[in-house]
C-alpha cells in the first residue's frame, strides 16, 4: 500500500475524530468529556528543570485520552494521560489509574527500572471506558502539554495521521546534515495560525529535520544569532528557526538503578558452543573467564554488580584483542554483549594507564569517542559506560539530537573522558570547538555497517579528518555490529590499520537462534487484522511491531489503540521527549505494545521483549537480522512473526530463506519456491546448510554474505527510515 493508499485510509478517521474533539473543547470539564486546558503562557516550556519534571509528570506525550472514567480526579488524569500513550499523544481509555508510579519515576525510555514498578499496575488493562469521548489528557493543572495548549483549536495532529510528513525521510540532526537541510519547513502545518494544542504543534509547521520539530514544546523560536562552526546545519544553527530546548532528566543516581539488570536466559550457556573464528594476524589467544583478563578491582567489581559471572564468545575474544592494543572488527549476533566487549578493556586500558580526573575546561579532550546511529542506541550506551566506570574517575558523558545543544556543551565542559555521541551532535559540538580530537585513544563505531553505509559513512569520513584527530596509527579503532557487509567492509578498511582482526561469532549477519521465527504471507490489506489477532493472543507480553514508514507507526499505533491494546511509538518524526516517554512507557510494561520504524531496530536492549512483529519487511536482511535481535537477547528466548506482502517482499525471500536455515527454523514451502523462483543479482548463498564460515572479506568473497545483496543494490538506507 503506497502512501496515499494510507492516506485514503487515515482521512476518514481523521474527519471522525474531530468533531468531538471540538466538541469536547468546549465542554465544561468534567466526568470524562471535559477538555480543560489551563492558560499559561509559551514561555513555560522553556526549559528548566522543573518545567521538565512537569512534563514528564504530567504525561505530555499523550495528548488525548479517550474515555477515562476517573476523569474528575486529577491524578488519574495524570496516569491516564501518560498510559496507553501512541503516536503522538492520544491514548485511548486506560481507565483507573491510580497508582502514581509512573509520574514520579523517571519516565525516559532510558533508564531500565525496576520493571515490576510498573508492571503491577494496572496498566496492562486493555480496558476502554465504556463512555467514550475525548478528553485532553493533559486537562489537570500538571499538565506540561495543557499549558501550551490553549491557544486555538484542534486542527490536526501528527499522531496517527500525520498528514504532511513526509514519509521515507531522514530523521533530524544527523541526517538533516547529510542532506544539507536548513530548518527548511519540511512538514505543512496542519494548525492554522496560533494552534498550539500539543497533537496540533506537533503536527504542525516547522520542519521535522534538524531537531526543529514546529513549534510545540520542545522548541521555541530562536532569535540568537549564527555561531555555528561546523558546516552541518543542524538544530543550533537558530537564525531561522525555533532551538531544541528539551533537556533529558538526568539518569538516576543511585547504586540499584545503575546496576539494574535483567537476568541471562536458559539459553546463555549454548553461545559456548557457537563457532568463533578470528582472522588476521597474530592474534592474541581468547580469555575463558573475567579473572584472565586481569582488570583492575574497581572494574570487577562492578562487572560483579552487572550480574556477568561468564563471558559471552564475542567478549572471550574481543576484550584480549583489545587489551592487547589491536584494531577490531568484530561481528556476533544481536544480544549477545558486544557493548560490554568494548567497554571493559577501553576503561581497563584508561584505569592502566592512570587517568587523570576531567575537570571543568571549556575544551574537552575525551580519551575515548563513541559512535552509534540512534539517540536511544547512543545513551544506552552511555549508561553502560556509567555502570562500568562506577567508582572511578572516568567520567562518561553522553550528547544527542533532538535535545537542547546548551546541555550537551554543560555536560561536555564538566569534564569528558569517554564521549557516547551520534554523529550529527558530535560534528556540531566539534564545531563549537568544546571537544577536541588530539587526545583521541580509541574510536568505537557500534552498529559499525550503519555507521560506514551512505548515510553515515560521509559525517564519519570527516570525523577521521577533522583537525586533531589522531591518524589510524595512532588511535586504536573498534567496530562492532552483528551484520556486516562484505562492501561496508572494504569501507572500514580506511577507518582501521592494515593488521586488523576480524572476530566473527557465528554466521556473519546470521539472526540469533534464540529467536523463533515465522513467517505469514499476509497481504497488505489483512495485515491489521492479522496483526490485532496475534496481539490478541500474545496478550500483555511485550512485542516490538516494526513499520516501514513514520506515517504508518503513528497510524498502527492509533488504529490499536482504539482496538484497546495499549500502544506507544516510537520513530523519527516523534519530538525527543515523546521518544524516550514511549521508550520509558514500553519499558515499564505500562503500553505493552511499542510500534516503531527502523530508528528502534538497532541495539536497543529492553528487558523482557518477547515478540517482534514485522508488520512490514523492511528493504533489507540485514534490518531483518537486527530488528528480530530486539527479542532473544542475553540467552533468553523470543519470537518473531514476519508478514510477507506477495506485492512487495519477494526481494526478500532468498536471503529470508538463508536466514531461516541458518538459525535452524523452519522454512515454509511457499517462501522456499517464492526464493528459487525469485532471481536476485548477487545473491551467492547457499539456501541450504549451516556451515560456518568467516567472511573476513580480506579472505576474499564470501559465501555466506546473509545480506542476500550487496548494499549497492539496495534501496538507499538513509531513504527509508529515520535515523541520528
Ligand atoms: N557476560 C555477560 N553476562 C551477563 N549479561 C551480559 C553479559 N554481557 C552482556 N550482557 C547483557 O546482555 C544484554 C545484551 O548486551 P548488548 O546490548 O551489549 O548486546 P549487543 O551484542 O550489543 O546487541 P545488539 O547487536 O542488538 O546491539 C545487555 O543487557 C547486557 O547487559
Amino acid at each position: 500500500m503506497g502512501d496515499e493508499d494510507w492516506e485514503a485510509e487515515i482521512n476518514p478517521h481523521m474527519s471522525s475524530y474531530v468533531p468531538i474533539f471540538e466538541k469536547d473543547r468546549y465542554s465544561s470539564g468534567e466526568n470524562g468529556d471535559n477538555f480543560n486546558r489551563t492558560p499559561t503562557s509559551s514561555s513555560e516550556m522553556d526549559d528548566g528543570p522543573s518545567q521538565r519534571d512537569h512534563f514528564m509528570k504530567s504525561g505530555f506525550a499523550s495528548g488525548w485520552n479517550f474515555g477515562n472514567r476517573d476523569a474528575g480526579e486529577s491524578n488519574k488524569r495524570d496516569n491516564t494521560s501518560t498510559m496507553g500513550g501512541f503516536g503522538v499523544g492520544k491514548s485511548f481509555g486506560n481507565r483507573g489509574f491510580s497508582n502514581s508510579k509512573f509520574e514520579d519515576g523517571d519516565s525516559s525510555g532510558f533508564w531500565r527500572e525496576s520493571s515490576n514498578d510498573c508492571e503491577d499496575n494496572p496498566t496492562r488493562n486493555r480496558g476502554f471506558s465504556k463512555r467514550g469521548g475525548y478528553r485532553d489528557g493533559n486537562n489537570s493543572e500538571a499538565s506540561g502539554t495543557s499549558r501550551r495548549g490553549e491557544r486555538g483549536s484542534f486542527r490536526g495532529c501528527r499522531g496517527g495521521f500525520g498528514l504532511g510528513s513526509p514519509n521515507n525521510d531522514l530523521d533530524p540532526d544527523e541526517c538533516m546534515q547529510r542532506t544539507g537541510g536548513l530548518f527548511g519547513s519540511r512538514r505543512p502545518a496542519l494548525s492554522g495560525t496560533g494552534n498550539s494544542d500539543t497533537s496540533q504543534s506537533r503536527s504542525g509547521s516547522g520542519s521535522e529535520r534538524g531537531g526543529y520539530k514546529g513549534l510545540n514544546e520542545e522548541v521555541i523560536t530562536g532569535s540568537g544569532k549564527n555561531s555555528w562552526k561546523s558546516e552541518a546545519g543542524g538544530e543550533s544553527s537558530d537564525t531561522q528557526g525555533p532551538k531544541v530546548t528539551y533537556i533529558p532528566p538526568p539518569p538516576p543516581e543511585d547504586e540499584d538503578s545503575i546496576f539494574a539488570h535483567y537476568q541471562t536466559g536458559i539459553n546463555f550457556d549454548k553461545y559456548d558452543t557457537i563457532l568463533v573464528e578470528v582472522s588476521g594476524h597474530d592474534a592474541p589467544p581468547a580469555i575463558l573467564t573475567f579473572e584472565e583478563a586481569n582488570l583492575c578491582q574497581t572494574l570487577n567489581n562492578n562487572i560483579a554488580k552487572a550480574g556477568y559471572t561468564k563471558l559471552t564468545p564475542v567478549q572471550k575474544y574481543s576484550i584480549p584483542i583489545i587489551l592487547a592494543g589491536r584494531d577490531l572488527m568484530a561481528c556476533a549476533q544481536t544480544g549477545s554483549g558486544k557493548t560490554a566487549a568494548f567497554l571493559l578493556p577501553i576503561l581497563a586500558h584508561m584505569m592502566h594507564d592512570g587517568i587523570t580526573a576531567s575537570r571543568f575546561k571549556e575544551l574537552q579532550e575525551p580519551e575515548c569517542l563513541i559512535v552509534a546511529p540512534t539517540r536511544e542506541l547512543v545513551n544506552q550506551i552511555y549508561l553502560e559506560a556509567r555502570k562500568f566506570s562506577f567508582g572511578t574517575c572516568v567520567r562518561a558523558v553522553v550528547i544527542y539530537g533532538g535535545t537542547q545543544l546548551g546541555h550537551s556543551i554543560r555536560q561536555i565542559v564538566q569534564g569528558c573522558n569517554i564521549l557516547c555521541a551520534t554523529p550529527g551532535r558530535l560534528m556540531d559540538i566539534i564545531g563549537k570547538e568544546k571537544i577536541g580530537l588530539r587526545q583521541i585513544k580509541y574510536l568505537v563505531l557500534d552498529e559499525a555497517d550503519r555507521m560506514l553505509d551512505m548515510g553515515f559513512g560521509p559525517e564519519m569520513k570527516k570525523l577521521i579528518s577533522c583537525p586533531g584527530m589522531p591518524s589510524k596509527e595512532q588511535r586504536q579503532t573498534l567496530m562492532f555490529s552483528a551484520t556486516f557487509p562484505e562492501e561496508i567492509q572494504r569501507l572500514a578498511a580506511e577507518f582501521l590499520k592494515s593488521n586488523y582482526l576480524f572476530v566473527a561469532v557465528g554466521q556473519v549477519g546470521g539472526a540469533c537462534r534464540d529467536v523463533q521465527q515465522t513467517v505469514l504471507q499476509v497481504g497488505q490489506f489483512s495485515k491489521r487484522e492479522k496483526l490485532v489477532e496475534i496481539l490478541r493472543n500474545i496478550g500483555d507480553e511485550r512485542t516490538m511491531v516494526f513499520v516501514e514508514t513514520k506515517k504508518k507507526a503513528d497510524f498502527i499505533a492509533t488504529f490499536l489503540c482504539q482496538e484497546k491494546i495499549p500502544t506507544t511509538s516510537i520513530h523519527g518524526d516523534r519530538e525527543q521527549r515523546e521518544r524516550e516517554q514511549a521508550l520509558g512507557d514500553f519499558r515499564c510494561g505500562k503500553c505493552p505494545v511499542l510500534v516503531a520504524t527502523s530508528v528502534a531496530a538497532r541495539g536497543l536492549d529492553i528487558e523482557n521483549v518477547q515478540h517482534v512483529i514485522n508488520f512490514d519487511l523492511p528493504s533489507t536482511i540485514d534490518e531483518y537480522v537486527h530488528r528480530i535481535g530486539r527479542t532473544g537477547r542475553c540467552g533468553n528466548t523470543g519470537r518473531a512473526i514476519s508478514f510477507f506482502d506477495l506485492e512487495s517482499d519477494n526481494h526478500l525471500a532468498q536471503p529470508l530463506v538463508k536466514v531461516l536455515t541458518d538459525a535452524q527454523q523452519d522454512v515454509p514451502a511457499w517462501l522456499e519456491e517464492i526464493a528459487f523462483s525469485t532471481y536476485i543479482p548477487g545473491f551467492s548463498g547457499s539456501t541450504r546448510g549451516n556451515v560456518f564460515a568467516s567472511v573476513d572479506t580480506r579472505k576474499g568473497k564470501s559465501s555466506l554474505n546473509t545480506a542476500g545483496f550487496s548494499s549497492s543494490q539496495v534501496p538507499n538506507p538513509v531513504d527509508d527510515e529515520s535515523w541520528d
